[in-house]
C-alpha cells in the first residue's frame, strides 16, 4: 500500500453534491493542507430532479452517469483525489425522498442490508486507516432515506472496522448552529431582493441545524470559499450558486456557508469550541 499523509479524512455522504454542500471548505482546506481526504459516495443520485432545461433529458442511469461527472468535476474544484463510490458505481441507487414508492426499489440505497453495506465501507476504513470520518445525524440531516441510510452504514462500519482493529479516533456529524442559521436567514431575507431567486427557505429546511451548545466543531473555510462556490456550481443539475447564496432545485434560496459547524459523537468532548477536526489526534502511526 503507498504511504499515505499523517492525517486522513473520511467522509460519507448519500448523492453527489452533498459533500460540497456540507463539507466543501473543509475538504478543500485539508487538501490544501496536504491531509489525505477520501470521500465515499453512496449512490448516484439517479431519482433527482434537474434544473437546467437542457439537462432535464437526464432520468435513471443517465442522469447518474452525469452526477458522476459532476462529482468529478466538483472534486477537481476541491482538490480532492480520492473519491468512491459505495460498492462501485451504481451498485446502489438513489432512493428518493421519503413516502415516495421510489423507496421500495429493490436495488435502491434506502433498501440495502446494512450490515452487507457497511462491510464494503469497512474495506475502505482498513484501507485509509481514517482518523476522522464525517457524516449525517440519525435524522440523515433531513430526512432522506438515503441520508439515513448513510448515518446507518458508516456507525455500522465503524463497529465492523473496529472488530478488524481499525479505530476511528473521532466522528462527526454535520451541523449548523441555530444561532449562525438565524443570523443568516435574516442577512438572506435583506438581500433576497437583489439575488437572482424569489424566494427563501426557512431555518428549518438546512439540515442539521441544533442549539448552538451542541456544535463542537467549527471549521473556518473562508480561505476555501471560491473553492466551495465552484465546487457546488459543478453540480449544476442539483444546484444554482449566487455567493453567499444557493438553491437546490426547489429554487428556495439559502445561505451558502463557508465556515462549516460538527459535532463530535466519538472522541473527547473538547470544553471550547474546537476549530481543527484533527485535534487531539495522535498522528502519523496508523489508527
Ligand atoms: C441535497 C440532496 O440531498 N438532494 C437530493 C434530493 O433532492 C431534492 C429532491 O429532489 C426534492 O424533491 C427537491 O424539492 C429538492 O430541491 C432536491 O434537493 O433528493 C433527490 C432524490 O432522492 C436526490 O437525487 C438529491 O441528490
Ligand atoms: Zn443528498
Amino acid at each position: 500500500m503507498t504511504e499515505l499523509p499523517d492525517r486522513r479524512l473520511l467522509l460519507v455522504h448519500a448523492h453527489p453534491d452533498d459533500e460540497s454542500i456540507n463539507n466543501g471548505a473543509t475538504m478543500a482546506r485539508y487538501a490544501a493542507e496536504g491531509a489525505h481526504v477520501t470521500l465515499v459516495t453512496c449512490t448516484l443520485g439517479e431519482r433527482g430532479e434537474v434544473i437546467p432545461p437542457e439537462l432535464r433529458h437526464l432520468s435513471g442511469a443517465a442522469l447518474g452517469g452525469h452526477r458522476l461527472g459532476e462529482l468529478r468535476d466538483a472534486m477537481r474544484a476541491l482538490g480532492v483525489a480520492d473519491v468512491r463510490l459505495l460498492g462501485g458505481a451504481g451498485r446502489y441507487c438513489d432512493s428518493g425522498m421519503m413516502g415516495l414508492s421510489d423507496n421500495d426499489d429493490p436495488g435502491c440505497f434506502w433498501q440495502a442490508d446494512v450490515d452487507q453495506a457497511a462491510g464494503l465501507l469497512a474495506e475502505v476504513i482498513g484501507e485509509v486507516r481514517p482518523q476522522v470520518l464525517v457524516t449525517y445525524d440519525d435524522h440523515g440531516g433531513y430526512g432522506h432515506p438515503d441520508h439515513i441510510q448513510a448515518h446507518r452504514v458508516a456507525m455500522r462500519a465503524v463497529e465492523l472496522a473496529a472488530d478488524s482493529g481499525w479505530d476511528i479516533p473521532k466522528i462527526y456529524w454535520n451541523r449548523v448552529p441555530r444561532s449562525v442559521a438565524e443570523e443568516s436567514f435574516a442577512r438572506l431575507h435583506q438581500d433576497l431582493p437583489g439575488l437572482p431567486f424569489d424566494k427563501a427557505a426557512d431555518v428549518d429546511d438546512v439540515p442539521g441545524v441544533v442549539p448552538d451548545e451542541q456544535v463542537t466543531t467549527a471549521i473556518d473555510g473562508t480561505a476555501q470559499a471560491a473553492a466551495k462556490a465552484a465546487a457546488m456550481r459543478a453540480h449544476a443539475t442539483q444546484i444554482t450558486v449566487a455567493e453567499p447564496y444557493f438553491v437546490l432545485s426547489n429554487l428556495l434560496a439559502q445561505p451558502l456557508f463557508t465556515t462549516e459547524y460538527y459535532e463530535l459523537v466519538r472522541g473527547e468532548r473538547p470544553e471550547t469550541r474546537e476549530n481543527d477536526l484533527f485535534a487531539g489526534v495522535a498522528v502519523g502511526e496508523a489508527s
